[in-house]
């Protein structure tokens, strides 16, 4: 999977959140996105999401050699961010049973591995309306990494996370994501570190 960049650039109204962006994201690689609140991280991943569009430049995707339209990428593409809901009404269980109906599972794991993988497995038959917001975040994450896609994307990983929490994510992310493209918007080292290349967002204002 690659995403090619080509003076990119994205502005709301008037304002330009960034200009000039010229950028390769490749699979093997890990990336960050940093820069301060407000600077467009969220909004370059959704961008790379294929979920936002451009307002100059190009922003072109790959899967093997092949050009593959924006309005198709969803299909290859995981994403975890604060401002995705979950559909709390569900089961830990019926939620990933119903997101793999649509988005299967790496190597056909079964839900209850997942749930067990992600220490959610007492709480497995809970609404995810009854979990704690760190709970959610876990939710959240199996969902995203566990689906079986080149490009997962990660906005603030490490949300409501705590210290266990966040050695729960390095875990995954490690063992799960190492032959994927994975893209970090962040500002948390902690969230970011294993990434090998870090894009500063400031540097194309
Ligand atoms: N839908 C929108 N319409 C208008 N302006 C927007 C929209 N989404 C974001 N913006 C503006 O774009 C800029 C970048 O926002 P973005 O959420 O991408 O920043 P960020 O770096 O992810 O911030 P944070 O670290 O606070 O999450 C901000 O000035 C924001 O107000």
């Amino acid at each position: 999977m690659t995403i090619q960049l080509h003076n990119a650039g994205k502005r709301y109204n008037r304002d330009w959140i960034f200009r000039g962006l010229t950028y390769d994201f490749h699979t093997g690689s890990h990336y960050a996105i940093t820069g301060p609140n407000g600077s467009g991280k969220s909004t370059l991943l959704q961008i790379l999401s294929g979920a936002v569009t451009i307002n100059e430049g190009t922003c072109t995707f790959a899967l093997n050699n092949q050009i593959i339209a924006p309005e198709k990428i969803y299909n290859n593409i995981s994403y975890c961010a604060p401002y995705l809901e979950l559909v709390e009404e569900f089961t830990l269980t019926e939620l990933l049973n119903f997101h793999q109906s649509f988005k299967p599972f790496l190597n056909k794991l079964s839900t209850d591995f997942i749930a067990n993988e992600v220490q959610l497995e007492h709480a497995q038959n809970k609404k995810i309306s009854e979990y704690s917001s760190g709970m959610k975040q876990r939710a959240k994450l199996a969902q995203c990494i566990f689906s079986d896609t080149p490009l997962v994307l990660l906005d603030e990983p490490c949300t409501n996370l705590d210290a266990a929490g966040i050695d729960l994510y390095n875990y995954l992310v490690h063992k799960y994501c190492a032959n994927r493209l994975v893209i970090v918007s962040s500002n948390d080292k902690q969230e970011y570190g294993f990434c090998n290349e870090v894009m500063d967002i400031t540097a194309y204002k």
